[in-house]
């Protein structure tokens, strides 16, 4: 029998360097933490690409109380993300030592703006985080490139890619002893130089990561004790404190509430546009994404993969096509997905019109059609709601009340 093994992680230190290595042992030592979030070097090593950062025209920490004047704008076309012919995917190697590629999704010419929120959708397995790994330089492409602000990620060294882009991945962080400032400050190791001493201008940009993601009043506390939505908020702090060009968060919003869902959402899309940041996000909040994202890369279930804004997607229909399955359905008007089940029976309805679309939304839960019957379902003023039918007049106060009656008709 032929024997798989996977190889994802020995690319992936190949693809970083030695020196990656290096810096999480320091990191460990030195601060009680273990970080195995963070995908490329910060230990400030030799970088021959240094020139390079040249091309950066946004200092956050120097010019924070400055938004409008930190506006970058793509009209260079080297700014942000960009793929071309890029293949993501795995090489396993049999027992007898010959590997074999596992593409994952094929041929990308794809582009992530400076200035906007991209969100990468698509069905579980679909490849979002094998996407992500790849452009962040964790794992190797099987062909072709990407490019950051420009350069090819392949011919930067570790350190250099540290102080363009930041990444927030779904592993788990070995907080250690650290503070959740102590661990946001990490961030800033790619600009501290050999000492690794913080600046004033290092502690500004840390406690604004803090605040931006509404996590200073969790500054204080041991990183291993936050939940795990305070976790990913931090951790997400410690992405925007690396001052990068450019962020890539897998499933940022997976551990927390709704209201905290839409504020980091909104939040990412805002610092991408008051800071000229390319920020790309996978998630599976659909709906919102479909509200909130600048830009959607959409894998559908052929992994194929659509760009576009998400007005454009919804009207070529790809968003249905990737996610309507048996009872639910994606609905174009109203952007939203809800249940599809076949009617057994269709009652009519007289509501006020703020009424309407619960009581149509009780009453396809019932498996009932609205429109044209011989049930009414009548919503009064004073919060009554009737049913008339089959002889029968049933008045009840509630919709719980409601369904439940319907439920039996
Ligand atoms: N280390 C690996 N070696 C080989 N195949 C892998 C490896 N990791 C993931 N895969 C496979 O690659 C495909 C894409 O996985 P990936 O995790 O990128 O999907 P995803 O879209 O992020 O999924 P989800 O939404 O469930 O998180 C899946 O078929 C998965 O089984």
């Amino acid at each position: 029998m032929t024997e798989l093994v996977e190889t994802a992680a020995e690319d992936a230190s190949a693809a970083t360097g030695t020196t990656g290595t290096t810096n999480r042992t320091r990191t460990t030592d030195t601060t009680g933490a273990t970080d195995r979030t963070r995908t490329t070097d910060t230990t400030g090593a030799t970088d021959t690409t240094r020139t390079t950062d040249t091309t950066r025209t946004t200092d956050w920490t120097r010019t924070m109380d400055t938004t409008a004047a930190m506006v970058t704008t793509d009209t260079t076309g080297t700014e942000g993300i960009s793929t071309r012919g890029l293949t993501v995917g795995y090489r396993m190697r049999r027992a007898s030592r010959r590997r074999r590629e596992r593409a994952v999704l094929r041929e990308l010419d794809l582009t992530a703006r400076a200035g906007e929120l991209t969100v990468l959708l698509g069905p579980n397995g679909a490849g979002k985080s094998t996407l992500l790994r790849t452009l962040c330089g964790l794992q190797p492409p099987l062909a072709g490139s990407v490019r950051i602000g420009g350069l090819d990620i392949a011919g930067q060294s570790p350190a250099a890619l540290a102080r363009r882009l930041a990444v927030v991945l779904t592993d788990r962080v070995d907080a250690g002893l650290l503070s959740a400032r102590e661990l946001v400050a990490l961030g800033r190791h790619p600009h501290t130089g050999f000492t690794g001493r913080l600046s004033d201008a290092d502690h500004t940009a840390v406690e604004w990561a803090l605040d931006a993601v509404a996590a200073g009043h969790l500054a204080d506390r041991p990183a291993a004790e936050l939940s795990d939505g305070e976790r990913q908020r931090v951790l997400t702090a410690r992405a925007l404190a690396q001052e990068p060009a450019a962020v890539l968060l897998d499933e940022p919003t997976a551990f927390l509430d709704v209201p905290s869902r839409v504020a980091l959402t909104v939040l990412l899309r805002d610092l991408a546009r008051s800071r000229g940041l390319t920020v790309v996000v996978s998630t599976h909040d659909l709906e919102l994404a479909l509200r909130v994202a600048d830009a959607v890369w959409l894998v559908d279930r052929s992994l194929r993969v659509h760009a576009g804004a998400p007005e454009d997607l919804i009207a070529r229909g790809a968003v249905a096509a990737a996610f309507d399955a048996e009872h639910l359905a994606f609905d174009a008007a109203s952007g939203s997905f809800g249940l599809r089940r076949p009617a057994r029976a269709t009652v009519a309805m007289d509501a006020p019109p703020a009424l309407r679309p619960l009581l149509e939304r009780a009453l396809a839960r019932e498996d009932l059609a609205t429109g044209d019957g011989d049930t009414l379902v009548t919503a009064g003023s004073d919060g009554t709601l009737t049913v008339r039918g089959r002889g029968r007049t049933v008045r009840t106060r509630s919709f719980q009340e409601l369904t439940r009656e319907v439920r039996t008709w």
